[in-house]
């Protein structure tokens, strides 16, 4: 029999959080989701076909975001706005279907997109606080419309005009990287063979106890770069020192949060960060946020494209994205599997005193 899926939009009216979305205390948010920071840089890209001065100045303000957090925001990246308002609509209206509407979709025993409650990796022993709905949208031939939501009407027609938009802002900001690099513009394409684009629409509900749970935990994304729309409530954090402390990024109508992946990350040798982020959730609004991963292909070969002067490879071996992506999800997975045992050993361990008491008292009282 298939599992029981419970859509998170029925929980979000209990009084309290289910056990299963709580997190242990040093996971939790350590700063609200409307404490806004303006830490992180925004960028204007008007110019950046422009004179050479004018894209270098682009280029190198680019590059410290990058050197420093691996992220930016960018505005002026020329996506048609009346696209993004239409997409924004549909989405919500996504998620505010009936749940067996969009269990129609359901993507859980590996099925290539739909709609999943929590998160793609099966098995975490912590729940995200999130509904999502993903499609895979590059290479074109590998298109499975049969997995892409039919409701509301018109989302094929407007995810499909999303997608090839944010396919050319997503290289636009490849070629400057590259040269960033001292590379060839068409370094990091090319490095990206086919390139591969998967576009997954995040749903934050409301929380009742949104202090003790994320609506997507720590991570850095897999891929090359991520182009990502938020609406105006906010929630997404960043860290630079290790998960010690946090910002949350300033919500900016119409702007895109650029992440750089892990897959940016190695091919820079290191130079750029791959963004350490997280999403938190509140009790008074619910969330959007639409994230556009550019991947590279699964035949790619993962390694520096160049190592600077004094530099050694942050890889020991090349290996090709698949490879890499499998040892991610693995460890993201093993690793919150031993969390698991290590607090449920804790639970044991001070569970024992108790034990024992009770077996004195037992035998007091024979
Ligand atoms: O939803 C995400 C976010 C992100 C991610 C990476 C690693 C994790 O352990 C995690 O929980 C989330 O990157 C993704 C990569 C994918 O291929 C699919 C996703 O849904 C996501
Ligand atoms: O919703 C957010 O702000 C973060 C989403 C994210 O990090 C992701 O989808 O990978
Ligand atoms: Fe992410």
């Amino acid at each position: 029999m298939a599992p029981q899926v419970t859509c998170l939009t029925q929980l979000a009216e209990e009084n309290s959080l289910h056990q299963k979305f709580i997190r242990d205390e040093d996971e939790r948010p350590k700063v609200a989701y409307d404490q806004f920071s303006d830490d992180i840089p925004l960028i204007s890209l008007a110019g950046i076909g422009e004179s050479s001065s004018e894209r270098a100045e682009i280029c190198r303000k680019i590059v410290a975001a990058c050197e420093e957090w691996g992220i930016f925001q960018v505005v002026d990246h020329g996506i048609d706005s009346k696209l993004i308002e239409d997409m924004t609509r549909l989405a919500r209206e996504f998620f505010a279907l009936p749940a067996e509407e969009k269990l129609r979709f359901d993507m859980s025993g590996g099925k290539k997109g739909g709609f999943i409650v929590s998160s793609h990796l099966q098995g975490e022993a912590v729940q995200d606080w999130r509904e999502i709905v993903t499609y895979f949208s590059y290479p074109v031939k590998a298109r499975d419309y049969s997995r892409w939501p039919d409701k509301p009407a018109g989302w094929r027609v407007v995810t499909e005009a999303y997608s090839e938009q944010l396919m050319g802002l997503g290289c636009k900001l490849l070629e400057i990287l590259s040269e960033a690099m001292g590379l060839e513009k068409d370094a990091l394409s090319k490095a990206c063979l086919e390139m591969d684009q998967k576009v997954v629409v995040n749903f934050y509900p409301k929380c009742p106890q949104p202090n003790l749970t994320l609506g997507l935990k720590r991570h850095t994304d897999p891929g090359t770069i991520t182009l990502l729309l938020q609406d105006q409530v906010g929630g997404l954090q960043a860290t630079r020192d290790g998960g010690k402390t946090w910002i949350t990024v300033q919500p900016v109508e119409g702007a895109f949060v650029v992440n750089l992946g892990d897959h940016g990350h190695y091919l820079s040798n290191g130079r750029f960060k791959n963004a350490d982020h997280q999403a938190v959730v509140n009790s008074n609004l619910s969330r959007l946020s639409i994230a556009t991963f550019q991947n590279p292909a699964p035949n790619a070969i993962v390694y520096p494209l160049k190592t600077r002067e004094g530099e050694t490879a942050v890889m020991e071996e090349a290996i090709t994205y698949m490879e890499m992506y499998k040892r991610k999800m693995s460890r993201d997975l093993e690793l919150a599997r031993l969390k698991k045992l290590a607090k449920e050993n804790k639970e044991e361990e001070l569970e024992k005193p108790k034990l024992k008491s009770c077996n004195a008292l037992q035998q007091l009282l024979a």
